[in-house]
């Protein structure tokens, strides 16, 4: 221990995991350590060291400045068991991760500023979302069940160019089971434990990490696979114009084949960027969402200001759009603080150094697992005074404008930053404008969304039933 930078004492195999399980989400542990030790510390994950970063400062320095230092990732056996070898781009490194990266950035802005397609997928799931919850208006709705469909048709859309209409329900739902089950698997302590310390997770009782890799990788796999299968079906190799990510790749592997350059832009790993691409951009998206519906409906005051501000800048009947986005400075704000309320990832991806270096005074060998505490960043009260307390105000400035603070990183920092930072921001901005413009959401019987946060390790979308009612139209 005494090459790395102190930090709490860490148990024989399982490390630091306990205060960070037992403290859902496991904030409170990380912002009291950052306290004690400073903002650069050591926190065991079973047997590995991590080296915090627990401030925006020390991240500049590291994350920023000294940025290809920290992009290497350490992967985590049972991923690459259920991936079947190192692919995919969140648990990737080197040339092989930064080219995926590049060239799914590139084909996102291109979506997203050449063609405004990804506006215009966005809108239509509004669209639809507004035909569902109208439907229901007045009585008691799944709220978040509408949004979690409208925020799974984007991402798919974007990656295989289709939404999950009447026709493709059985197969949405075989998804969402999926997606079920892992989100349980994960709220349980075992797999937790076994993930990051199993030399004692695997004497725990219950099904294992294997179990259930090897009972769910094939029906994942399977999906993304056929979807390969049809867009090759379908592809027109003589043009370059491109409708979805699924066809841009297939366009680019063939580009790489006449280059002889055949492994970069295998189908192995597309099914893993489609994979990476639509668990990030679904489960990220849609907690935030729920999220963020579920804090505006505690505080009814801040819905007030919401439709104060709507209604004085957009009227009546009319989407909201991304050229509104400058002029809705409380939405913005709205948005913000539930961003950082949300605070989705207590611990934050984990991230390796590429080579050696010296971190706050400390040598640090090649390999070092280093991760961007943001959450507690969010949490700094120096920062974000009252920081536990729900309100879009700290964003506003003295003349009613949205205020910058660069402490807010919900999409974290450096080269890893988030790839899909543009679409979220476009679907919060989009989803969250109209459903306020269009709708007054009351609590239902049970009262107002709680926002308890219960789970480990992580934050998962609110459920809760609203009352809607029409503002207008
Ligand atoms: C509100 C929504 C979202 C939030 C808060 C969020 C947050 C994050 C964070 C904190 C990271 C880790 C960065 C790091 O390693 O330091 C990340 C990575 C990533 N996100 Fe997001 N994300 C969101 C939406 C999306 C969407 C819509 C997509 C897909 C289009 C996406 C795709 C990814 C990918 C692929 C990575 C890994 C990037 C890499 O390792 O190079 N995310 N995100």
């Amino acid at each position: 221990r005494r090459q790395y930078p102190p930090g709490p004492i860490p148990i024989p195999f399982v490390g630091n995991i306990i205060p960070m399980i037992w403290e859902a989400p496991g904030y409170e542990c990380f912002r009291r350590w950052t306290k004690k030790y400073g903002d650069v510390y050591t926190f065991w994950l079973g047997p590995t060291p991590y080296i915090m970063i627990g401030s925006y400062e020390s991240m500049k320095e590291t994350f920023v400045k000294d940025g290809d230092t920290y992009t290497d990732k350490l992967q985590m056996p049972f991923t690459e068991k259920f991936r079947g070898g190192k692919f995919g781009i969140i648990e990737t490194s080197g040339h092989f991760w930064s080219t995926h990266r590049r060239f799914a950035i590139s084909t996102l802005r291109d979506f997203g500023l050449g063609k405004d397609l990804m506006q215009q997928k966005i809108l239509l799931e509004v669209e639809e979302t507004f035909r569902v919850l109208d439907e229901g208006l007045g009585e008691e709705q799944d709220v978040p069940n509408v949004v979690y469909n409208a925020v799974a048709n984007v991402i798919n859309q974007i990656i295989f160019g289709y939404r999950f209409d009447e026709s493709k329900q059985g197969e949405f739902q075989k998804l969402k089971d999926l997606i079920d089950i892992q989100e349980k698997s994960f709220l349980s302590f075992k797999l937790c434990i076994q993930a990051f310390a199993p030399e004692i997770g695997n004497w725990l009782p219950g099904k294992s990490l294997d179990d259930i890799i090897t009972e769910k990788r094939e029906d994942y796999y399977s999906f993304f696979y056929s979807q390969i299968d049809n867009h090759r079906r379908k592809i027109n190799f003589d043009t370059d114009e491109v409708e979805d990510y699924a066809e841009a790749y297939l366009k680019e592997q063939l580009r790489q084949e006449e280059k002889e350059e055949m492994e970069l832009f295998s189908d192995q790993q597309l099914a893993n960027m489609c994979f990476d691409l639509w668990m990030a951009g679904l489960t990220t998206t849609n907690t935030t969402l729920t999220w963020t519906i579920a804090y505006v409906m505690n505080y009814p005051e801040v819905q007030e200001k919401i439709h104060v501000e709507l209604d004085k800048v957009i009227g009546r009947d009319r989407f909201v759009t991304m050229a509104n986005k400058n002029s809705l400075p409380y939405i913005n704000a709205v948005i913000n603080e539930s961003q950082r309320c949300v605070n989705l990832l207590p611990l934050n991806l984990f991230h390796a150094t590429t080579k050696d270096t010296v971190i706050n005074g400390y040598e640090v060998k090649k390999g070092t697992g280093v991760i961007a505490q943001i959450s507690t960043v969010m949490l700094n009260e120096n920062i974000f005074p009252d920081p536990y307390c729900f309100n879009p105000d700290r964003f506003i400035d003295e003349d009613g404008k949205l205020k910058k603070v660069d402490e807010l990183i919900p999409f974290s920092i450096g080269k890893r930053q988030c790839l899909g930072e543009g679409l979220a921001r476009m679907e919060l901005f989009l989803f969250i404008a109209n459903f306020f413009n269009r709708y007054k959401a009351s609590p239902s019987s049970e009262g107002p969304p709680s926002l308890k946060k219960v789970e480990m390790v992580g934050v998962f979308p609110r459920k809760f039933k609203a009352v809607l009612a029409k503002r207008r139209g």
